[in-house]
């Protein structure tokens, strides 16, 4: 099949190379020219595991290409991806700005029947505007060509974006025509071999499903970040609770880590743009208004604890930090707790030296040459000279440090672990106090 993807973010890259890997012809378009140029090179503009490779091979054999053109890229797939951005508004609603430019842009350049198909993650009656989006362009120029409009939120994690992307667990479509659910039946036939995974149901309620996933997710997160902060007080381990919890086959074990809040392009937009959009309908989401309170509490618990350690004044001091991603195996930094650690860090007068294995130009993007932030290029480098150790996010490189080395660095032996990487009774045993989350 032909298919356009607009965007080529972690959603559109991800989902137009693996859909190229199938066997389809897929052109991916952007309007920041930058990102195609760099796709053009033979580079990706994001990291994530396993993508380059997926890209070149594509790209090689002829199944996938780029373009800034919108013209092209509308007459090109009989199937049109929406996947750009839907960044939160001022009001923390979803801004559809971006959805919405990309669908006059497809109604402005059609030339056949099309069955847009939006990925981005949108309010409940985004479908309802992109298909008047598109019949007001056809309607300006006077074509008569039909088209459809199907809601498929995506739900793959960064980091294991192109894992989830081949075996998802399930793929969502709504869609209230025959011919666009027969065609979605199609294209997604080789990621469900061994089982139906589609679920088809109306737009409407496909939108949501996007928006309850993310949202049942964040309050996972954050009861357990609550229960981890009320387990301190009471002398109680979290990580033990965790276990106890979990093996109850109705809770299960994924999304109960405590730790120092969730980050992300995602969980904090989304769980935003779902209580805008109750209120905007006269129903006031007390849970999720919590949700996101308490996460917004959680980023500061590891500065919480190095002030209850060190006073409120941290003038002069000097912190290590390990971690600046939001999450492991990932480059992306928005809303990553370590930026609301840092910049906590130096209201209170400290400096930080960073190390991250990945994401630190993308932390020289956001923090620029602040004098206060120095980059390292390995772990330990990030412990010369410095107070104690910030963990902000768990990379695998940093389950297993020398923690003799790491007593030796440090000027005090203090470890602040915002992920809970260590026991307790280990870093005891090394001559570390260990401060974690829930864990007393
Ligand atoms: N990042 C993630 O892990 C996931 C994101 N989502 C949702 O998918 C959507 C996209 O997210 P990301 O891929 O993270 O965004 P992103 O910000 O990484 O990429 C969006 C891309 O769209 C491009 N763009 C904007 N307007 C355009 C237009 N009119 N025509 C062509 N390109 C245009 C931008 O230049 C950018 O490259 C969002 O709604 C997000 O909530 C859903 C599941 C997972
Ligand atoms: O809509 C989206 O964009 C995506 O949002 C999340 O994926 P992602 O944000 O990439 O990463 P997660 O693995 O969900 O982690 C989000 C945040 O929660 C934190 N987290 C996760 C799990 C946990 O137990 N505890 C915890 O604090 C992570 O550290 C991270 O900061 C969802 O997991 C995806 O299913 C969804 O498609």
């Amino acid at each position: 099949m032909k298919i356009t993807v607009v965007g080529t973010g972690y959603v559109g890259l991800v989902s137009g190379a693996c859909l190229a890997d199938v066997g389809n012809d897929v052109l991916c378009l952007d309007v920041d020219p930058a990102k195609i140029r760099t796709l053009e090179e033979g580079g990706i503009p994001i990291h994530e595991p396993g993508l380059l490779e997926i890209v070149r091979r594509n790209v090689a054999a002829g199944r996938l290409s780029f373009t800034t053109d919108v013209e092209y890229a509308a007459r090109f797939g009989a199937i049109q991806f929406i996947a750009v951005g839907t960044p939160p508004d001022e009001d923390g609603s979803a801004d559809l700005q971006y959805v919405l430019a990309a669908a006059r842009n497809i109604g402005r350049h059609m030339d056949g029947y099309r069955v847009v198909v939006n990925k981005s993650t949108v309010p409940v009656g985004t479908g309802d505007k992109v298909r008047a989006a598109i019949a007001a362009e056809l309607g300006a120029r006077g074509a008569d060509l039909s088209f459809s409009v199907v809601s498929n939120p995506e739900f793959l994690k960064e980091g294991a974006a192109v894992e989830d992307f081949m075996r998802p667990d399930r793929i969502i479509v709504g869609a209230e025509d025959e011919r666009a659910i027969q065609l979605m039946r199609e294209l997604y036939g080789p990621f469900q071999r061994n089982h139906e995974k589609l679920l088809v149901m109306d737009v409407r309620s496909a939108e949501l499903t996007k928006y309850a996933a993310n949202a049942m997710l964040a309050t996972r997160i954050s009861f357990m970040n609550e229960l981890a902060n009320l387990a301190e007080v009471l002398g109680a381990d979290i990580e033990l609770v965790r276990q106890g919890i979990g093996s109850d086959p109705r809770i299960g074990w994924h999304f109960l880590y405590a730790g120092c809040g969730y980050g992300g392009s995602c969980f904090p937009k989304d769980v935003k743009a779902l209580v805008s959009t109750g209120r905007e309908h006269g129903r006031d989401l007390l849970i999720l208004n919590s949700v996101e309170q308490a996460n917004d509490a959680q980023k500061l618990r590891l500065v919480d604890k190095i002030v209850a350690r060190f006073g409120p004044d941290l003038s002069g001091m000097h912190f290590g930090l390990w971690g600046l991603a939001f999450k492991p195996n990932t480059d992306d930094m928005r809303d990553a707790p370590s930026r609301v650690v840092i910049g906590e860090l130096f209201r209170r007068g400290a400096t930080v030296a960073a190390y991250d294995p990945v994401a630190m130009s993308e932390a020289r993007r956001i923090f620029g040459d602040d004098p206060r932030l120095r980059y390292v290029d390995r772990p330990m480098a990030a412990l010369e000279g410095a107070d104690a150790l910030v963990i902000v996010t768990e990379w695998k490189e940093f389950r297993s440090p020398d923690f003799v080395r790491v007593r030796e660095l440090l000027r005090h032996p203090v470890v602040f672990d915002g992920r809970n990487m260590y026991e307790p009774v280990t870093m005891k045993r090394a001559g570390l106090e260990y401060h974690g989350i829930g864990r007393s």
